[in-house]
């Protein structure tokens, strides 16, 4: 039997809560308290179309793997359900004028030239999610600007017709140092996801990291896979660890090359863009009237992570190497004595991340850390036993050679190819790989390496790096497309 959106609306409150999802009605009122984002950013939607909100914080199997069957009540007839006000507000009006008249994609020099455009097309929510740091930013900041701090040595008179920027990482061969890191909710930008970035890395020969909190499903994401393309998984460990393991044993079947277990993330840091951006949002009717006061602190990222384990400690590791034979990498190593202590604890390797700035503020970047970790390896003779990646800020070919320089093996690039895929889509990511590649060729010629085996601590000049008071000439592009906090908005009379 099919429902109308009057009969749907009838069930608009914590007694009995109905929503819309992709033109189907489900009864939510039983799993209101168990919701891991709270009970009510789904009053919001009480009586109402969810799909808008649902979409891109939930697998598309979310719904018949989590709520029973006799709580999915059929089709609805859509064309009787009230359209959402949103469509006429003043603001989406604003954002599509800007939309018809974005720069087009040959307009497109640089990665920060993405971050640009997306900053004007995308919606609120979603500029929001992906461009936050935590609280005041600074490491967010500190990430890219760090690697102004660091100046090349180039050699010159070498025979630099052929280049070769290829590389390996754990073992697998890869068209350029860089893998496309775990960024959550990638339907926030595109309504593909990160099957996009999937086809994106393909085509470029690029290992893509999949994120516990993809807005796609785990399979999906894998089934856009071209063989033979690689991929690893990122990994919040539940505080079940029953579903842990069978998380990490199904990606192993899948054929996942690499479990990333991020170590930086007890709990999620305070994004406030992010969480301010969810205060503007307007609450539902419901919840004005019913005297619900919406929990509007919940940004994206606090409601999508009640369930990662604070407990997790070093114990934990030898029960990883039980359950699973994938190469096993910490990301969000911040300091050398705990990639000594992930070398005695046999993993793989270490990504030496501050998770973007999204969590510690004023951490250290990862490439500052670098510097401090691989002189003590090399002294201990233990570079050679785990693998290096450092990532957070990498916007240039630049940043990429003096990562390689210092040590790392590559390096995880996020927001540059989130901001290309909301922008332009796949052309878009695919433009922004092809322009590192260019400048990668073009770099490594001006400094006189033809291979990546050439770029050696000597092609760099760091004394600066960690003095944390040098001025640099302004990064304008960077302070230009800069998004800084807001602070209160002046309600609206
Ligand atoms: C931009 C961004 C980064 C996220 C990210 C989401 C976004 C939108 N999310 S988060 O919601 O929980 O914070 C993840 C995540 O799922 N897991 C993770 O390990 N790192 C996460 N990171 C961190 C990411 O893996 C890299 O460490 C970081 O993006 C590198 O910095 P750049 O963005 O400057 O390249």
């Amino acid at each position: 039997m099919t429902l109308t959106g009057e009969e749907i609306a009838k069930h608009n409150s914590k007694e009995s809560c109905w929503v819309i999802v992709h033109g189907k009605a489900y009864d939510v009122t039983e799993f209101l308290p168990e919701h891991p984002g709270g009970p009510r950013i789904i009053l919001k939607y009480a009586g109402k179309d969810a799909t808008e909100e649902y979409e891109p914080i939930h697998p598309p199997d979310t719904l018949d793997k989590y709520l029973p069957k006799e709580k999915h009540l059929g089709d609805v007839n859509m064309d009787t359900v009230e359209q959402d006000e949103k469509a006429d507000d003043p603001e989406e009006q604003e954002r599509q004028e800007r939309i018809k008249y974005m720069p087009i994609l040959d307009q497109c020099f640089n990665l920060m030239d993405f971050e640009a455009v997306a900053r004007r097309v995308m919606k609120k929510t979603a500029w929001a999610y992906y461009s936050s740091g935590a609280d005041d930013e600074i490491t967010m900041r500190e990430n890219h600007s760090a690697y102004h701090k660091i100046w090349f040595r180039p050699r010159v008179l070498v025979d630099v017709k052929n280049i070769d920027f290829s590389t390996t990482m754990l073992g697998t061969k890869v068209d350029i140092p860089f893998y496309v890191t775990a960024t959550a909710l990638g339907k926030l930008g595109h309504p593909e996801g990160e099957c996009v970035l999937t086809r994106g890395a393909h085509k470029h020969n690029v290992i893509q990291m999949i994120p516990t909190l993809a807005s796609c499903s785990f399979d999906e994401i894998v089934d856009a896979r071209r063989d033979p393309q690689t991929q690893w998984m990122q990994l919040y460990v539940n505080s079940n660890r029953e579903i842990t393991k069978n998380i990490v044993q199904h990606a192993e079947k899948r054929g996942i090359k690499g479990l990333f277990i991020t170590v930086d993330a007890p709990q999620l840091g305070r994004r406030e863009k992010d969480m301010r951006s969810k205060f503007d949002d307007t609450g539902s009717n419901v919840q004005n009237s019913g005297g619900d006061n919406v929990d509007r602190s919940q940004g994206a990222a606090r409601a999508i992570s009640s369930f990662i384990d604070p407990s997790l400690s070093w114990k934990d590791i030898p029960w990883f190497k039980s359950i699973t034979k994938m190469p096993i990498i910490l990301k969000g190593v911040q300091r050398v004595e705990d990639v000594l202590l992930a070398i005695s604890h046999g993993v793989q390797g270490v990504v030496l991340s501050n998770h973007g700035g999204r969590q510690l503020d004023t951490a250290r970047s990862g490439i500052e850390v670098l510097a401090e970790v691989m002189p003590e390896l090399r002294r201990l003779g233990m570079d050679k036993q785990i693998e290096i990646y450092v990532d957070g800020g990498v916007r240039r070919a630049t940043d990429i050679i003096k990562a390689l320089c210092l040590g790392a093996k590559g390096v995880g690039i996020g927001r540059p190819f989130l901001y290309a895929m909301s922008a332009y889509g796949l052309d878009g990511v695919n433009k922004a790989m092809q322009l590192l590649k260019d400048e990668m060729e073009m770099n490594m010629r001006l400094i006189g390496c033809t291979s990546v085996d050439q770029l050696t601590p000597d092609m760099v000049d760091t004394r600066a790096l960690s003095s944390h008071n040098t001025g640099v000439p302004q990064d304008t592009l960077g302070l230009n497309v800069y998004d800084p906090l807001s602070g209160p908005q002046p309600q609206a009379t």
